[in-house]
């Protein structure tokens, strides 16, 4: 038998106890609200990162993460681009990829290649007309360029060579850009955006500036915030800069986290003629996709 003191000892003690798992940031509401009580559940995403590859949509992902109503997908699901494969599997097969969520919270998927992908903006659309889009963009001569410096670093890693950054991207004999060449035609943003909005409308797309989520991610995530509707919870100290990586990491009360040797990779040189005919190159579709958004950005 238990006398009095011990039970008010034990009762102190497991207080104690949640109150230090709380403190270190464990989620310990499943105890005092059954799952069913809250609905704990996987849902179909209600906002997906479409794109754009190499502009940070991982970094954007992870730091949106952060906020306590969002629940993020790990991988990269790849369900509306993979035709024969995927996509045939069809929408409960997408749903059980989804995190559980509870009421109230945003389940989120990020996959870039939606964004390039022509059947896309019509299969998501027949998923859910009312979801929230976020495309994150970036100078499309630096993406060009890092998604170069990710082929090479995968060839190096298997012990392959690769062909140089200009006789990937410029035509042999005239010079001119290889604008069939896929990572070419994925900076055209404008002629993607266009798809997208034959489906969507303006409002249900929030752009991302690449270069300012990584200049001072809190303050796009701010903006993200409010796009989605949720209750203000992003705070400065939850992201530091990290001088080793040179980007800005997440911070929780126990750790730090920062994003994988994979992103924020150093460029390879590319010479400085090739980068101003890729300038004038891209100008006049981030001059239609200015106008399309009604945004500037510090690229032209
Ligand atoms: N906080 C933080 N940490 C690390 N990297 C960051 C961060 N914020 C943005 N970025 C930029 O993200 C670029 C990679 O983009 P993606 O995640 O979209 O790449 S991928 O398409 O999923 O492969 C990656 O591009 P590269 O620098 O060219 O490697 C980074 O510039």
């Amino acid at each position: 038998m238990f006398s009095h003191t011990r039970f008010v000892y034990l009762f102190i003690g497991s207080v104690v106890v949640v109150v230090i798992l709380m403190l270190y940031g464990a989620d310990v509401s499943c105890w005092y609200s059954t799952a069913s009580t809250r609905n704990y559940k996987q849902r179909l995403p209600q906002c997906i990162i479409i794109g754009v590859r190499k502009c940070g949509t991982r970094a954007l992902l992870e730091f949106l993460g952060v906020h306590p109503d969002v629940t993020i997908a790990q991988d990269e699901i790849h369900f509306f681009n993979q035709d024969d494969l995927y996509y045939g599997y069809g929408i409960e097969w997408y749903r059980q990829r989804m995190p559980y969520t509870y009421d109230g919270q945003v389940t989120m998927e990020k996959t870039p290649a939606y964004f390039t992908t022509r059947e896309v903006p019509e299969r998501i659309h027949s998923m859910d007309p009312g979801v929230r889009l976020l495309v994150i963009v970036r100078d499309p001569v630096s993406r060009l360029v890092s998604d170069y410096a990710q082929t090479l670093a995968n060839k190096l890693a298997r012990n392959k060579t690769c062909p140089s950054f200009e006789s990937m991207v410029f035509e042999s004999g005239s010079g001119r850009v290889k604008s069939y060449f896929k990572p070419v035609w994925t900076g055209l943003y404008h002629q993607h955006l266009q798809r997208w909005l034959a489906f969507f409308s303006r409002n249900q797309i929030h752009i991302v500036a690449g270069e300012q989520l990584i200049r001072d991610p809190y303050q796009e995530l701010v903006k993200v915030e409010r796009f989605l509707n949720l209750t203000h919870r992003f705070t400065t100290d939850q992201f530091y800069f990290n001088r080793t990586r040179g980007f800005y990491c997440m911070r929780n009360l126990t750790s730090g986290h920062c994003l994988g040797s994979s992103k924020g990779r150093k460029h390879p040189h590319v010479d400085n003629t090739l980068l101003m005919k890729l300038r004038d190159f891209y100008r006049p579709s981030n001059r239609a996709f200015f106008n399309i958004t009604g945004m500037t950005f510090d690229w032209d």
